[in-house]
């Protein structure tokens, strides 16, 4: 790819001439502040001009087993880096995490295919932190900080992954050695999935049902070492291994494993929420749930990565679609840049407004989780429910916008779209893992919705309802009126929210009616249907609404001219969702024909004031050519020459002929046949 900055394609040229607000002051508001970006742009650049990260070599043309072996080696280059920036820094905590939030996405130019270490500086780390008692945290930390120890999170198996409660592997107490004993009793219950673990990791975090005193007391987490740690070889009575090909993450070594009567020691049973008394004695936590902290985590931490997934999709389709020129639309003038094809226009911008609310939604539900899980530390748990609800749900709506997204934009780019070097099939397969793995997304929707029937007959019966699903007692103060349209934004949020209540309602009645002659649990199976809309409508009213409150608070901080795009952006976002809910939304709102085609003229209009300033928002979330990596999508949008550069690259252009011409075709074609 060219890396010559200064020739820019003078199409792109030219639309950077026409932007009319400050794309830094975007920018800064996209990384949450000044200081923030330069900090960003420090480790970006501290990590990617190492040259042993050799990222000239082109990973995807590699065998399996070369892309682990070389993501491995490349990783262990940028962690020993980051041990190093980290001293210097000041080596605190809060640089650490600094320097990782930041390496999350540079590591995505690393290892495009994934990072054979991501468990252990997530899920299992995160596991330790948050459900260790103080003895086990002083003894585990620093060494999982250090990498002494290197470890994932093993909780799926063959035989389940979201009916965790029936989870195989069991772990048996003994009192007189004060020992687990863990097994995989059958097939189904050997752990599958587990990233990192295949050949990577030498410990695990272990979810397994807990035996004590003849009794099952549940799925309770241990930490458990896995593999010897000179050797590396799997220890007695651990079967463990790599899962093999898969649609992606080809990198991320997901893996396999059984035990055998493995012993674990009293002390590796993480006792911050259940205890066992080491006599057996097991004490309940406080909400059995604790237990499922870490997904919650992740969950969170999902938005935010959706976001620039679908940022970085955004920004290679739009670069292109700028540079590329095609179709005339007056018979006799030139071809135009395909972005003035309206139904262009139809495919990207929408994608950049998502991915704006959805950067509003993950700011606002880091502080969410942050408030709540202060407040349980002070043993409150009033409000994991609502927590749990929330990011179970928008981590179901903001994957599968941003696979959607992620895929229109491919297409947007038409034939070169499908080339790997256009740097789209990562993404969508990134995008793609994210909508099962952490929940899969119907029972993440099934989760939110359980939340929403539940406030459903709250509000019904008078009681109290979180601030998020109030709207339910407008549906029922209307009594089986239809909430009247108006084309306003808030109108916009009335009409969704109309949306999702109706259809709570009709997925509580489908309910109380199949109730009659089935039990609760069969009756909301058959409501499964309407309980998954509701939910994913809940989602959208969500992000419109946070999106609504941000970003009013976001224009009273900016310049007026920034500010008019973000007025911009929040318009868009809502009209394309109010447009693309347009069935949901009849069927609870008094809307006309005249209103949805106001809406759609409403849509044109949008587009042509975000037609100059889409480069600069694309331009604001400033992802670096190496982070960007697409012969389409790089800042200076010379395109054909990327594209013929990538292409010349290709492991069969490095000879004129290839051996199989005289192995195999040249006597084909002398044999006559
Ligand atoms: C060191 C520096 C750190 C720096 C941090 C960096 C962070 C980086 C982030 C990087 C991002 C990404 C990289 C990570 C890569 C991850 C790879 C993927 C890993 C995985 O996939 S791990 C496996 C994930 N598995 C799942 O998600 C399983 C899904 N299933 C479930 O969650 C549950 O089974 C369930 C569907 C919730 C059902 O559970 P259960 O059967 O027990 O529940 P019931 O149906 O009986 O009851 C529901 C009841 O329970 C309430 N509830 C459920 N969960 C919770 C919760 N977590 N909190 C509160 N309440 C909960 C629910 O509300 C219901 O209540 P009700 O009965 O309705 O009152
Ligand atoms: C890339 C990737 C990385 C992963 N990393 C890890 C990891 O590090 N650690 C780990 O422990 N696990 C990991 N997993 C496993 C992952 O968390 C599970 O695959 C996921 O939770 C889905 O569970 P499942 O595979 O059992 O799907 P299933 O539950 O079998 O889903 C199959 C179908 O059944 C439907 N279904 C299931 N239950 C219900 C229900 N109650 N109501 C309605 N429909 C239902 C689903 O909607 C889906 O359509 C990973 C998975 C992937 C793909």
């Amino acid at each position: 790819m060219s890396k010559n900055l200064s020739i820019v394609n003078k199409d792109l040229k030219e639309e950077r001439d026409k932007i009319n607000f400050n794309v830094e002051e975007f920018t800064n508001w996209f990384y949450g502040g000044a200081e923030k970006v330069k900090e960003k742009k420090y480790i970006e650049n501290y990590f990617l001009s190492d040259k042993d990260l050799n990222l000239e070599l082109d990973t995807s043309y590699l065998s399996y087993k070369d892309k682990y072996e070389e993501a491995v080696r490349r990783s262990i280059v940028v962690y020993k880096k980051l041990y190093k920036l980290h001293n210097e820094m000041g080596g605190t905590h809060e640089d650490f995490v600094k320097i990782m939030e930041n390496l999350r996405f540079t590591m995505g130019a690393i290892n495009p295919e994934g990072n054979p270490f991501v468990l252990h500086f997530s899920m299992f780390a995160l596991t330790i932190m948050n459900m260790t008692n103080d003895e086990q945290k002083a003894e585990w930390l620093p060494r999982i900080f250090n990498c002494n120890i290197l470890g994932t999170y093993a909780q799926t198996e063959l035989g389940h992954g979201t009916y965790i409660q029936r989870l195989e592997t069991t772990a048996t107490y003994d009192p007189k050695t004060k020992e687990f004993t863990l097994n995989s009793p059958t097939l189904t219950s050997y752990k599958w999935w587990p990233g990192n673990l295949g050949h990577t990791v030498d410990h695990a975090i272990v979810m397994a049902q807990l035996y004590s005193q003849g009794k099952c007391h549940g799925i309770q987490p241990f930490i458990v070492q896995l593999r010897d740690s000179e050797t590396h070889k799997p220890l007695p009575g651990i079967d463990i291994g790599d899962i093999g090909n898969k649609v992606g993450f080809q990198t991320v070594n997901n893996g396999f494993l059984g035990f055998k009567n493995v012993k674990v020691p009293y002390k590796n049973m993480l006792m911050k929420n259940s205890k066992l008394l080491e006599d057996g004695t097991f004490i309940k936590p406080k909400n059995a749930k604790l237990n499922y902290g870490t997904m919650v985590i992740i969950r969170v931490h999902m938005i935010i990565d959706a976001a620039c997934r679908i940022a970085k999709a955004t920004t290679i389709a739009l670069r292109y679609s700028l540079v590329r020129r095609q179709s005339p639309i007056n018979p006799n003038e030139i071809e135009p840049k395909i972005i003035e094809h309206i139904t262009q226009q139809n495919k990207i911008f929408p994608g950049i407004a998502k991915a704006v609310v959805f950067k509003c939604m993950a700011d606002y539900l880091t502080k969410l989780h942050l408030s709540i899980t202060q407040e349980g530390n002070t043993g409150n748990l009033a409000r994991m429910p609502e927590l749990h609800a929330l990011s179970c749900c928008l981590k179901a709506v903001c994957t599968n916008e941003d696979a959607k997204t992620v895929e229109v934009c491919r297409l947007s780019c038409g034939g070169h779209g499908f080339l790997r070097s256009a740097g789209l099939d990562d993404v969508y397969r990134n995008s793609t893992a994210a909508q099962t793995y952490e929940g899969e997304n119907t029972v993440m929707l099934l989760q939110a919705a359980r939340f929403l029937i539940k406030s459903f007959n709250e509000a019904r019966n008078g009681g109290s309802l979180t601030e998020g699903v109030k709207y339910l007692f407008d549906f029922i103060g209307r009594n089986g009126k239809r909430e009247i349209f108006d084309n306003s934004i808030n109108g916009i949020l009335r009409a969704i929210q109309a949306a999702a209540a109706g259809r709570t309602y009709i997925a509580w009645k489908h309910i109380e009616d199949d109730k009659r002659h089935n039990s609760i649990e069969v009756a909301t199976n058959l409501a499964g249907v309407h309980l998954t809309k509701a939910a994913e409508l809940h989602g959208y009213v969500c992000l419109l609404q946070v999106g609504i409150e941000e970003i009013e608070k976001i224009i009273r901080n900016v310049s007026p001219a920034l500010g008019l795009v973000f007025k911009n952006i929040l318009e868009l976002f809502a009209v394309d969702l109010i447009l693309n809910k347009i069935g949901d939304v009849i069927q609870h709102v008094d809307i006309s024909n005249e209103d949805i085609e106001k809406l759609e003229k409403q849509m044109e209009t949008l587009f042509k004031f975000f037609r100059t300033s889409a480069i600069g928002v694309v331009d604001g979330f400033d992802f670096s050519d190496p982070i960007i990596d697409s012969t389409l999508g790089s800042y200076d949008g010379n395109v054909y020459e990327n594209l013929i550069n990538a292409a010349r690259k290709s492991p069969l252009n490095q000879e004129d002929v290839n051996r199989t011409f005289h192995l195999y075709i040249k006597p084909f074609m002398k044999s006559n046949l």
